[in-house]
């Protein structure tokens, strides 16, 4: 079952339910603190400690952990930033034998610190003193772990609450993922993240989770056994034109490589020599007109157009010829930057099994002023799919997926080695490719993501686009096993 990712009002939601049901907090406490030292005991050596822990629970957390420690021979301190104020954190502070002294302005280098001094119940930006120790703590670089979020941090978001934030190089939280866990900033404040089971029931309802091969491999296409080319789909790319197109070429490859049964690009007369030169396997069908277009695509499942069509009229126009077909569309690069004028025109071509994968510029062109007013990418992204009708892949190195009925994904295996020329057409491609078999469109969207992240993963320094359909094939063959 693929794994949600849960808001802070889920998470207080489901510890609460916990609670009613006869779980008392202090259980639940004893096992966060006792994962943290469990998750700190797996990573180092054993070495002095200092426990910043602040008012609420997750102070209660600190000293739960400070306790697992020193019983196991760690030498412990905990600085209290704050004196408990809940039930459940005096509780675990009265338990705890060992030292207590307030908070120091000049932690010694050297040691390990562990962050419990604010976590889901963050309200506001860090006060003065621990702000200080915050700024003091990036400065000097200090190994910390942080228990549940690091303080500072907004979990909804996972950006800074005020204008500093602690950042951890691991983080320990329960049952499930936040936002602030895998959006991209909060990544960077929480270094490695450790979810650790505190024996919290299913989650409810809920409809953002982690995008990784639980969420949609039960659903990949993978050919019958009495599987032709024709019953593997149709899936056709729009090339630009003479002196523009390999991107079309890098997306037909990629579809091709995740197992459309047949590819063609569909290309202007102008390049159907350069085009014809570097086919194989991938076929090659001319167009003049928009109307032509249409024809060309009459029996195709699935057609990418966008990786460097050209930013115009005519691509505005090849694409609503393209909508007049039966087919799925993938809408990349300048077909979205060819509507950029006229959004309405571009949101009438689409529907539900339509995908749009925009990098932040054309997000920002396509749907002007969203992503500076949501709170993080998934609320924008969802809002775009929302007014787009269609499933809206925005991408980066926290590429959300999000779908019209409200289903959205975050990726957690995003790559800096992808950021290279002609990575995104080969996304295309692979998106394209899935679609082709009969995979349904947000689930290949997740999927297209996720293999492409892998193969870029896979392959590591001096990736270039052109090595991506190549790298598929092993990625395919772990999945398949996995099936
Ligand atoms: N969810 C679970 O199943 C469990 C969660 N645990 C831990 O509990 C915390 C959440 O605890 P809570 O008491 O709600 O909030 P915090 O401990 O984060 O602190 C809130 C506390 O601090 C005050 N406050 C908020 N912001 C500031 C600020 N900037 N400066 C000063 N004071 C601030 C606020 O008023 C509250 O009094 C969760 O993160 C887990 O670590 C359970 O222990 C285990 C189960
Ligand atoms: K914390």
């Amino acid at each position: 079952m693929a794994r949600e990712i849960l808001t802070v009002a889920q998470m207080t939601a489901a510890d609460r339910a916990a609670v009613a049901d006869g779980t008392p907090i202090q259980v639940l406490m004893e096992r966060a603190g006792e994962a943290v030292a469990n998750a700190v005991r797996a990573r180092y050596g054993r070495q002095p400690v200092v426990i910043w822990c602040g008012p609420g629970d997750n102070g209660g957390d600190g000293y739960v952990a400070a306790r697992h420690l020193k019983r196991r021979g760690w030498p412990v301190v905990v600085e209290a930033a704050y004196s408990p104020t809940t039930e459940a954190a005096r509780w675990a502070a009265s338990r705890w034998k060992g030292e207590v002294r307030p908070l120091s302005s000049r932690p010694a280098p050297g040691h390990l610190y562990i962050d419990a001094l604010f976590g889901a119940g963050l309200s506001r930006p860090l006060e003065a003193e621990v702000a200080e120790l915050a700024r003091t703590a990036r400065a000097a670089a200090l190994r910390i772990v942080a228990v549940d979020t690091p303080s500072g941090v907004h979990g909804d978001t996972g950006r800074a609450f005020g204008d500093v934030a602690f950042h951890a190089e691991m983080t320990v939280t329960f049952h499930r993922r936040k936002l602030a866990h895998v959006l991209s900033e909060g990544r960077g404040a929480c270094g490695e993240v450790v979810v650790a089971d505190i024996g919290l029931g299913p989650v409810g309802a809920a409809d953002l989770f982690e995008n990784d091969p639980e969420l949609w491999l039960g659903r990949f296409p993978w050919p019958a056994f009495d599987a032709h080319k024709h019953s593997r789909g149709r899936l056709k790319v729009v090339s630009g034109e003479a002196w523009t197109t390999g991107a079309a070429r890098l997306a037909a490859r990629g579809g091709l490589r995740l197992g459309a049964g047949a590819v063609t690009v569909l290309s202007p007369p102008g390049a159907l020599a350069v085009n014809a030169a570097h086919l194989e396997a991938v076929m090659l069908a001319p167009f003049e007109s928009d109307a032509d277009l249409a024809i060309a695509a009459e029996d195709a499942d699935a057609v990418i157009i966008g990786p460097a069509a050209g930013v115009g009229e005519a691509t505005a126009r090849n694409l609503q010829a393209l909508a007049r077909t039966g087919a799925a569309l993938i809408v990349d690069a300048d077909a979205l930057t060819s509507f950029r004028h006229d959004l309405e025109a571009l949101f009438a071509c689409l529907d539900r099994d339509d995908v749009l994968t925009p990098h932040p510029g054309e997000f920002e062109r396509v749907f002007p002023g969203l992503l500076a007013k949501s709170p993080e990418r998934i609320t924008a992204a969802r809002e775009a799919a929302r007014r787009a009708g269609a499933v809206v892949l925005l991408k980066g190195p926290d590429t959300v997926v999000a779908a019209p009925d409200g289903r959205a994904s975050v990726l957690l295996n995003g790559t800096p080695w992808l950021a290279t020329a002609g990575s995104g057409d080969v996304l295309a491609g692979f998106i394209g490719g899935l679609i082709a078999q009969g995979m349904e469109s947000f689930e290949a969207a997740c999927a297209g993501a996720w293999i492409h992240a892998a193969c870029g993963a896979r392959h590591g320094p001096g990736l270039i686009a052109e090595d991506l359909p190549g790298l598929a094939p092993s990625v395919l063959t772990e999945l398949h096993a996995k099936r």
